[in-house]
């Protein structure tokens, strides 16, 4: 027998009295991201009966602002308390909503990551106008502490306003008149076949100091799987499936965020990428609240030791007074 034979009879047998059961948040964007980690599982395990288990998170429940509910976790916390207390074998989680300064719950690990789609950051208008068109005073809707002071930094005269829910309900609220425009992932729209509903992909590096981009947040179009590291055989199981460039990238980008010491309210930026010669490329940046102020640092590592890195440019960033930075936005 082949290793991938028995390891899908050891989770045939492992999840014998039942489906193997799938933590997931309720949003559509969840339920179409934790489809793909089911097709990935019944790749290595065909016809493995699996249940989503569909868990509100707090995030899901509070539709005010998240700042004022303060703590952390808000995407992941019953999740994860599912998970510990074995109600489900594993569970789904966009990386960019798991917190990175404080560790995962004891006993559990990230232990595959699907392919990364596209980082990018987009403008949707309901008009097809791109944000160079908007006039000053314009209602742009986004969330992201980080997406807010990037475009601040490039168009100040835009106001910027909270909007909170699932991506096709701010779709609908841009619809019906609400905002002017959103900023939004362009992997969850793609996610949920809404590519066409994309005006404007803004460039992840600055090129000319006028045309915004927006360097995307630590995690950003990643999907995780946690598991609990006592089950051996589940936990191999999303291993099997782990997509290292993913998983090399992802290390880096949140031993950045971990040694920065964010919280949720930091606008904080982090990517890496693999480069043709087989390096990595991690930009970290840190911002004041209106992007008025900043801090950016750069470097290239080994691919065999992502960890480093994001700790050396969180070294770079804190030696130019990111921690300042980071303090005045805690409030
Ligand atoms: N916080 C919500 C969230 N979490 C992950 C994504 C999109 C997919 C991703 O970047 O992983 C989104 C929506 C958005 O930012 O527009």
């Amino acid at each position: 027998m082949t290793t991938t034979m028995i390891q899908a009879q050891a989770v045939s047998d492992r999840v014998a009295d039942g489906p193997l059961r799938i933590g997931t948040r309720t949003t559509p964007l969840a339920l179409a991201q934790t489809r793909r980690v089911v097709d990935a599982i019944q790749a290595r395990v065909p016809g493995l009966p699996v249940e989503l288990v569909k868990i509100r998170t707090t995030a899901d429940l509070w539709s005010g602002d998240l700042a004022r509910i303060g703590g952390k976790s808000n995407f992941t916390k019953e999740i994860d308390h599912a998970l510990v207390r074995g109600q489900v074998d594993l569970a789904v989680h966009s990386l960019k909503d798991v917190p990175g300064d404080v560790p995962l719950p004891a006993g559990t690990a990230l232990a595959a990551y699907l392919e990364r789609g596209d980082v990018h950051d987009v403008v949707v208008t309901r008009d097809g106008r791109p944000l160079a068109d908007l006039p000053a005073g314009a209602k742009v809707g986004s969330s992201s502490v980080r997406r807010r002071a990037q475009i601040g930094l490039f168009r100040p005269d835009l106001v910027v306003e909270r909007v909170r829910g699932g991506v096709d309900r701010r779709l609908e609220k841009l619809d019906a008149g609400e905002y002017d425009a959103l900023l939004l992932a362009r992997a969850g729209l793609e996610r949920l076949g809404l590519a066409d509903r994309v005006t404007e992909v803004l460039p992840t590096v600055w090129s000319d100091g006028a045309t915004p981009a927006i360097v995307p947040a630590v995690g950003a179009a990643i999907i995780a799987v946690q598991v609990r590291t006592a089950d051996a055989v589940i936990t191999e199981l999303a291993e099997s499936f782990s997509h290292e460039p993913t998983a090399i990238c992802a290390t880096a980008e949140r031993a950045l965020l971990h040694a920065l010491r964010g919280h949720c309210n930091s606008p904080i930026a982090g990517h890496c990428h693999i480069t043709p010669d087989r390096q990595l490329s991690l930009v970290g940046m840190v911002f004041s609240r209106d992007g008025s102020q900043w801090v950016h640092a750069h470097r290239w590592g080994a691919l065999d030791d992502p960890a480093s890195l994001g700790v050396a440019v969180a070294g770079d960033l804190l030696h130019q007074g990111a921690r300042r930075l980071i303090e005045a936005t805690r409030k």
